[in-house]
């Protein structure tokens, strides 16, 4: 067993949003790593990352990847991070693996009401994403085997844009 697609990119691209469309559009189940994340660790990830620290969150978000790859079988999300992990990375080859875009403003925008991102709750959010988007968009690259840039897209018009590339 192994997901149709494996979305992936920054926060604030949209896949939680889009990969439940899309999971929706297509009539297949829809699964997020940080769901499983925090039904393991059994509390919300800002508290992870407060009580435990990044690595810890990290380990059991590169355990909650590799279970999903082999036991799920519809659209699966991963957080915006998990790709950091070589691991993961390596674990990644062979899937469909969509990287949705978002550019900072439009990043920092749709994350900017929600404080549920300790990454990103510091005084200078702006400059947090532009570090966090040049560290990791190689990375999201070597992983990927379609693209979508998704700042001036609705959540829709992402969903038709991967069924067009992949479906
Ligand atoms: N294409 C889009 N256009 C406008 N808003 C979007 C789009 N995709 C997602 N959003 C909004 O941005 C916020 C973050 O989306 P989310 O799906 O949680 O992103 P991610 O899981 O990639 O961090 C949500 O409020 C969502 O409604
Ligand atoms: O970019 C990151 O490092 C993170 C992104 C979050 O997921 P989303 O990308 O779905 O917001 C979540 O996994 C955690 O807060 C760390
Ligand atoms: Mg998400």
């Amino acid at each position: 067993m192994s997901p149709r697609w494996v979305v992936l990119g920054p926060p604030g691209a949209g896949k939680t949003t889009v990969g439940r469309l899309l999971a929706e559009r297509v009539g297949v189940a829809f699964r997020d790593t940080d769901d499983d994340v925090v039904a393991a660790a059994g509390k919300p990830i800002s508290d992870i990352f407060t009580d435990d620290g990044e690595a810890a969150f990290r380990a059991m978000e590169e355990a909650a990847v590799a279970e999903a790859l082999e036991s799920h079988d519809g659209v699966l999300a991963l957080g915006g991070g998990a790709v950091l992990s070589a691991t993961t990375r390596r674990r990644l080859a062979g899937h469909t693996v969509v990287f949705l875009g978002v550019g900072m403003a439009e990043g920092v925008r749709r994350t900017g009401l929600s404080s549920a991102r300790p990454l990103l709750a510091g005084v200078n959010p702006r400059a947090t994403f532009k570090a966090l988007l040049d560290a990791r968009l190689p990375l999201y690259r070597e992983v990927a085997t379609v693209e979508v840039a998704t700042d001036d897209l609705t959540p829709e018009q992402v969903v038709d844009a991967v069924l067009a590339a992949t479906g």
